[in-house]
């Protein structure tokens, strides 16, 4: 299958600040990607380089193998970001036909008041005085405007309440039924875990973790096995193990972290080691992510 999204050593430094560290990756497509990280992270940063809205400090960043700001770019995208400005002076309905009018194959009004979860009412009322929470709507209509193959969100589901947010989750899961390829950034595990095929976790500007949300979790979840020695065991025996992250002791008990816990309950039978009372304990996976912004925030 072809990648639609085509990211190699994407880099943005900000005065000060390097923002994105030489990120890669390829999306193909029908994924549903969730860009998952704590506050600070890079994320939006590396989302508005893949648009061609910001331009990076190093590396390159392709959209259906062209450049994102090619006008046949454009019209295979749709784009919700954080700040959804909307033009003043004018009614919802006239905004989102003027927004079909840029694209060859527009999605028809009804579809699109349907998919977003506007109102007849919100159709007629004036953009400035649309409340957060229908701007995003609006925002959401606006994007799917033109029928578009690649969908890409910031933080979509900020400032809308539980019924938006699912209203906006099941059109996902609709979009994404239909083959489109759909790119989300979101700090809400959570999020990520319900409605993406794949997560892509970010911390401090880097890709710390790639892969679908099993894995991810299996990856931030610590494990470990801990067990009390009838003898000695020399601590070496699971250090040297690959799969191994750390082995301590506390106060007559033997911890293995890993994240492989199978493993080491063989190793531990094939060694026919003395043990008893074995433990195993599969840490929360909340903690371990809450534990990544802490780090995050600490520097
Ligand atoms: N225009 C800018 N000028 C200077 N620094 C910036 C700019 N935009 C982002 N940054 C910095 O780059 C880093 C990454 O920001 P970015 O917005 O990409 O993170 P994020 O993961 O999207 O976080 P959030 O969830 O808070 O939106 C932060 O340290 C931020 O302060």
């Amino acid at each position: 299958m072809d990648s639609v999204v085509e990211i190699k050593q994407l880099t943005k430094v900000f005065k000060n600040t390097k923002a994105v560290d030489g990120v890669s990756f390829s999306i193909k497509q029908g994924e549903v990607v969730a860009i998952l990280g704590p506050n600070g992270a890079g994320k939006t940063t590396t989302m508005l380089m893949m648009l061609g809205l910001l331009n990076p400090t190093a590396g390159v960043a392709r959209l259906f193998n062209e450049d994102a700001k090619a006008i046949s770019v454009r019209e295979r995208i749709g784009v919700m970001l954080q700040e959804v400005s909307v033009m003043d002076a004018m009614k919802v309905k006239e905004l989102i036909k003027l927004f079909q009018s840029y694209y060859p194959n527009p999605l028809e009004m009804e579809k699109l008041v349907r998919l977003s979860g506007l109102s007849e009412q919100d159709l007629n009322k004036r953009t400035e005085k649309l409340s957060g929470g229908q701007k995003r709507r609006v925002g959401f209509a606006l994007a799917l405007a033109g029928n578009p193959e690649l969908l890409f969100f910031d933080e979509p589901t900020v400032g809308m309440d539980i019924s938006a947010r699912k209203v906006f989750w099941e059109t996902v899961r609709e979009l994404s039924e239909q083959g489109k390829t759909i790119i989300f950034t979101t700090h809400y595990l959570q999020e990520a875990d319900d409605i993406a095929s794949r997560i892509i976790l970010f911390n401090e500007g880097s890709i710390v973790a790639d892969g679908n949300p099993a894995d991810i979790k299996k990856k931030l979840s610590k494990q470990s096995v801990s067990f009390i020695a009838k003898n000695d065991i020399n601590k070496e025996l699971f250090v040297q193990l690959p799969f191994v992250s750390d082995v301590f002791q506390k106060n007559d008990r033997m911890y293995i972290v890993t994240d492989d816990t199978d493993s080491i309950l063989a190793t531990i039978f094939k060694g026919n080691l003395q043990v008893q009372d074995i433990q195993i304990e599969k840490g929360r996976l909340e903690e371990a992510f809450e534990q990544l912004t802490v780090d995050r925030e600490a520097v």
